[in-house]
């Protein structure tokens, strides 16, 4: 009985095969396509669903997944993995979490606003290779959506958008953070170019940990907290939504410690640019074309990155004594600087441009950090409001942000020689990375009294060097003074100027004594 079924089915599907080969050879391709449209016209007359479909790679941009399949599929992910059979698992984060995801051929429902929503996975597999195609062999998945017909707009309109932007929402909770940094200009061609590489952000500076006086460390959280979610405001002013800030300070002082802390509370990128690495003004802007939203571009050390201070310098090096009295290490370093600088044609402007020119509003959501030791070596065009809207200065260590570095390396809120310390504080500059240095035990027989100890001791020796200097300094200068009296004095009885003198008139002489 068995048997004979199966040599019905086995000549069924013979005769089907006979009848559509036929068919493919009777009818050419022009027909087929023509028919397969009038049966599709005739089934939406009575089909009463909408299909919409979401190709992961569209047809001018094979290399790029398309945005909107990748928001569907993080979507889908948290609010349909529970429902689907069939799961893809990816992992992300460095191995911390698994990204579940449809498998192919896997169909989930959504309901929203009391509207059932059918989504399913599939791809399509090509018939025949691509002559001119990298992927044209590769299968091109894609998610369909099936709705009612009468839901059709509330679907589109509305649907659709809340999927995108929680799917976006959802990529960007479990994304892996980057830091970039630019490629030399000269290695930006050929195949697989890229402008920028990247390691994986895993910096543990926070708020928390960064030490500065509370009531500062408020306000910067309060204007980032602010700026995050002020989309729609900047939409209403008219301005690109970026904000620039600039953080100056001496060396140690943890600019660049809040610049992590920055990028871990937003959940930023770092596109960390090298100035003296890009060629001209024209690959300064593709570097920001290149850079995504949600990120910090920041530019360290912005006084040694460009010769933003030419004039000044070619003030000081014309009056070419200075220079000679210069220390050798001093002037090797800056040779140096000079000489990386001129490897870079960017220019001030072209830096102004990059700012805040026209190119500068493509993406959104993004913070433009300057840090400088000198910020009074900065052009006032570069650092002015609507540039670098909010100027933050990283100082020395004061009583408060000790206390948070207490508090950090030590778990200890009060101590009975924190008034020492206090006192100690006042009377000396002393940078946060050196406190912090002395307040981390180096062993386990360290204890808190012997750290704090330690930094007394440091903090004594620093203001007793600072006395020293104090009294050296005041030496030198009167010393340089009283050798300047000296050259006036000898200037006024110099035998060449009393001949000068001599056959001048008396009015020329006034002139020239007086001068
Ligand atoms: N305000 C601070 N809060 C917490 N830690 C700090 C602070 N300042 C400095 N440190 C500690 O000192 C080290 C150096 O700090 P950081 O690199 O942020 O200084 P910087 O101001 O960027 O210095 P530079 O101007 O030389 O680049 C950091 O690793 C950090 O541990
Ligand atoms: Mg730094």
């Amino acid at each position: 009985m068995m048997m004979g079924d199966m040599t019905q089915l086995g000549s069924l599907m013979a005769v089907v095969m006979f009848i559509w080969a036929t068919f493919r050879q009777l009818f050419p391709d022009e027909f087929r396509r023509d028919v397969r449209k009038y049966v599709n016209k005739l089934v939406s007359y009575v089909y009463p669903y909408v299909e919409i479909t979401f190709h992961e790679y569209q047809v001018d941009s094979w290399f790029e997944r398309s945005k909107a399949f990748v928001s569907i599929e993080r979507y889908l992910s948290t609010n349909s993995s529970n429902k689907a059979k069939r799961l893809k698992a990816s992992v992300v984060k460095d191995c911390e979490s698994v990204v579940l995801s449809m498998d192919e051929y896997e169909e989930v429902t959504d309901d929203f606003n009391g509207i059932r929503i059918w989504w399913t996975s599939s791809k399509k597999i090509p018939q025949q290779r691509a002559l001119f195609s990298y992927r044209g062999d590769e299968e091109n998945r894609f998610y369909r959506l099936t709705c009612r017909r009468e839901h059709r707009d509330i679907v589109t309109n509305v649907y659709l958008k809340h999927v995108l932007d929680e799917g976006k929402a959802i990529a960007v909770r479990t994304r892996q953070r980057k830091l970039y940094t630019n490629n030399k200009s000269e290695n930006w061609h050929g195949y697989k170019r890229t402008v920028w590489s990247h390691i994986v952000f895993e910096h543990p500076s926070t708020f928390d940990t960064l030490a500065m006086d509370p009531k500062k460390k408020k306000d910067v959280l309060n204007d980032l907290i602010t700026f995050s979610k002020s989309k729609d405001y900047y939409k209403k002013v008219g301005k690109s939504w970026k904000r620039g800030y600039l953080l100056y300070g001496p060396p140690g002082t943890g600019k660049s410690s809040m610049i992590a802390a920055m990028a871990n509370l937003l959940e930023y990128d770092i596109y960390d640019l090298e100035l003296t690495s890009v060629k001209d003004n024209t690959d300064l802007r593709k570097l920001l074309i290149e850079t995504s939203s949600k990120s910090i571009i920041v530019i360290e050390d912005i006084d040694c990155s460009l010769d933003l201070t030419g004039q000044r310098k070619q003030k000081k090096k014309d009056e070419g004594k200075e220079l000679d009295k210069k220390d050798p290490v001093e002037k090797k370093v800056e040779e140096e600087d000079d000489k990386k600088k001129k490897g870079s044609e960017v220019t001030l402007s072209g830096l102004l441009n990059f700012i805040d020119g026209l190119w500068s509003a493509c993406g959104s959501e993004r913070l433009i950090v300057f840090t400088t030791n000198y910020v009074e070596k900065l052009d006032p065009a570069l650092i002015r409001r609507g540039r670098m809207d909010k100027h933050i200065e990283m100082s020395y260590c004061c009583f408060e942000t000790f206390k948070v570095l207490a508090n950090n390396y030590l778990d200890v809120e009060s101590h009975e020689l924190f008034g020492t310390i206090d006192r100690l504080l006042g009377e000396t500059m002393m940078t946060p990375a050196d406190v912090a240095e002395c307040l981390m035990p180096k062993s386990d027989e360290e204890n808190v009294e012997i750290c704090l100890t330690k930094l007394i001791k440091s903090l004594e020796d620093a203001k007793e060097e600072a006395r020293l200097k104090a009294i050296e300094d005041a030496r030198v200068k009167a010393e340089k003074e009283a050798a300047k009296t000296k050259d006036e004095n000898v200037q006024v009885s110099d035998p060449k100027l009393d001949d000068k003198v001599q056959v001048g008139d008396a009015k020329e002489e006034n002139v020239t004594l007086t001068a």
